[in-house]
């Protein structure tokens, strides 16, 4: 698909419709209460406010002609009380504007980390991380402030253009007309520029994605980039993502300018319609010089929360273009999930059965076809074959990272499309080569898959995998603090704590992908009595390319061609002299 590229941009396949506006309306509506005070706070500052005026006016009028000092003082300190207590309000409201759009985007943010929790590798592999960690960083950041403040300051302006149309109105019907005129026009300028603008908003949404996801990739692969001098070339790409962004930014800026702009002019042209049509078309008799000095002032009041408005239609189109991704991202299917009526997977012995099984990661690309196989309990099973021909995808399919074709995979006989997920990886233990290290402690680790496991548990665990000499000759043992992805300790010395923990969580059926291709033959030696305590009783399928490593399992599957091309212990395939015979030899060879 065109998006598991960075500089590729994402094409939506959900358009913005007005079913998105309601989902966001279901987050809006958790905060109503907040909303509503914050909505009277501020209908009551702005009331208080233009109290102002009016006190000004009177002392003008009335306090000063008369010389009334002490009235003065009393004027004066009321109106320092106005404005007092209407920042007090105004502040109130902010603060809790604040935390009604940081409330909002915590629970848009949770959703849509449960939800990328749940969606199935198929997801993981068609998309650069880079454009997933924006969606619930980024985006949901940009939309706080239209889903709070926006929804508020919107109810607020289309009162007080009713509040100036109503003055308006009472002062002269014939010129509010006139100042009316200019609405069309300007709604006709939004129509053209409605579509433009929301193209342009999701070019942003998309240019920025893409640079998000370069340097994403470019950080994750930065040591490949250093080795082979590429610093230069991804720079240039960098620059050019970084151009493409700017552009599109740019894009928006200009649309949007577009807009005050038409107010502005549009606000002077119907001002000046007005003194014309008041002053040369109805006369002097009809309207006074005041009429038309109000009508002006309401003119230019008019067209203010005009102005506020479109920037507030502005923000909405921006945030639009992100809430169309966001909710793209919550509308992804979790494919591979619970059947309605899913059954919980009873504690397994361990038997595995693949019945005709088919899969294809893309459709019609299959890479197993019409695979049959029988585990027995407790088996040990070797997977072996050229690079490629589908020995990690067998095992994927036996945890049901993604759903098959067609045929059957059954575990002690349950159909594993009719078994809960949960209960099925919980019995699992897979351990792939390159073990993911969580930044924590090293205990933490250990601990991951069981987490009410007590610290002798995991030093047993440890110490029977081999891994108790090396934690202990840190200087803080146990809780010694790795970072992300364990950058701190040696390839080996992250397969030794993936083992640990692993062994801690105690599967029933183990999966090892070239799990031990990281650690030295000596380590290896040692590990072995690890290994062999890790794969007692279990049913254990053991992916190496290293065939000394497997030569013990009960049972060889060379894959190849679709399928299973040879299957059977290292001696009835040695004897039999086939393609295992032929990679063995090779190995052999070359030891
Ligand atoms: N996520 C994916 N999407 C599409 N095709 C994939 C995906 N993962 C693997 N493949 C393809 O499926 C085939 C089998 O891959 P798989 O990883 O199972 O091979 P393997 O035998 O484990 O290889 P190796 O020994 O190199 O690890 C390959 O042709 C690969 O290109």
């Amino acid at each position: 698909m065109a998006r598991n590229k960075f500089d590729i941009d994402e094409s939506l396949e959900t358009p913005f419709n007005i079913r998105h506006f309601r989902r966001a309306l279901v987050y809006i509506k958790r905060q109503k209460k907040p909303m509503i005070i914050a909505f009277v706070l501020s209908a009551l500052s702005a009331g208080i406010a233009l109290s102002a005026p009016l006190i000004m006016q009177h002392v003008v009028d009335v306090t000063i002609p008369a010389k009334n000092a002490q009235a003065l003082i009393g004027w004066s300190l009321l109106m320092l009380a106005t404005i007092v207590v209407s920042v007090i309000l105004a502040t109130i409201r902010s603060r809790m504007m604040t935390r009604v759009g940081q409330d909002i985007i915590f629970d848009i943010r949770s959703d849509l980390f449960k939800h990328l929790q749940e969606l199935p590798f198929q997801y993981y592999d068609d998309r650069p991380q880079g454009k997933i960690l924006i969606r619930v960083v980024n985006y949901v950041n940009s939309v706080s402030d239209v889903l709070s403040n926006g929804i508020i300051n919107l109810i607020l302006e289309i009162l007080n253009l009713l509040f100036i149309a109503i003055f308006m109105f009472a002062v002269d019907v014939k010129l509010s007309f006139v100042i009316l005129g200019g609405l069309p026009v300007f709604l006709g300028i939004i129509l053209l520029i409605k579509t433009k603008q929301r193209r342009a908003w999701q070019a942003v949404s998309n240019k920025s994605s893409n640079l998000n996801a370069y340097t994403q990739e470019s950080i994750s692969g930065i040591r490949v980039t250093q080795i082979f001098n590429r610093e230069a070339h991804n720079e240039g790409t960098f620059s050019r993502l970084s151009t493409n962004y700017r552009n599109a930014w740019m894009r928006t800026m200009y649309l949007n300018f577009l807009i005050p702009f038409s107010v502005d002019n549009l606000a002077t042209i119907v001002t000046t319609s007005l003194y014309f049509v008041g002053l040369l078309a109805l006369g002097p008799e009809e309207v006074t010089f005041g009429v038309i000095l109000a009508m002006s002032s309401y003119a230019a009041r008019f067209w203010q929360p005009i102005l506020n408005i479109s920037n507030l239609y502005n923000s909405f189109i921006n945030a639009v273009a992100y809430l169309e991704r966001i909710f793209e991202t919550l509308d992804e299917p979790v494919t591979v999930n619970d059947a309605p009526n899913a059954r919980e997977l009873p504690p397994i012995k361990g038997k595995v059965t693949f019945e005709d099984v088919t899969f294809a990661y893309d459709p019609g690309l299959n890479i197993l076809e019409n695979l049959s196989f029988d585990v027995k309990a407790g088996e040990s099973i070797a997977l072996v074959g050229p690079t490629g021909a589908g020995k990690t995808t067998v095992v994927n399919l036996i945890s049901r990272f993604y759903n098959i074709t067609g045929g059957k995979i059954r575990i002690d006989g349950h159909d594993l499309s009719e078994i809960k997920l949960k209960s099925l990886r919980s019995q699992m233990g897979i351990m792939l080569q390159d073990s993911f290290i969580f930044s924590g402690t090293i205990m933490d680790n250990i601990r991951y898959g069981r987490l009410d496991a007590t610290d002798e548990e995991v030093i047993a665990a440890a110490k029977t995998v081999c891994a108790d000499d090396f934690i202990r000759e840190f200087e803080k043992g146990y809780m010694t603090e790795v970072n992300e992805r364990g950058s701190k300790l040696s390839q080996g010395q992250r397969q030794l704590i993936s083992f640990a923990r692993t062994l801690l969580a105690n599967p029933r059926i183990l999966i090892l992908d070239e799990a031990t291709s990281s650690i030295d033959a000596q380590t290896e030696r040692l590990l072995q009595k690890g290994l062999n305590e890790l794969l007692k009783g279990r049913t254990s399928f053991i992916i190496a390319h290293r065939l000394s490593t497997v030569k013990n399992c009960d049972k060889i599957m060379y894959v190849s061609d679709k399928g299973i091309a040879e299957s059977g212990s290292h001696n009835e395939l040695i004897m039999r002299r086939g393609r295992y015979y032929k990679l063995y030899s090779a190995q052999k060879m070359q030891a």
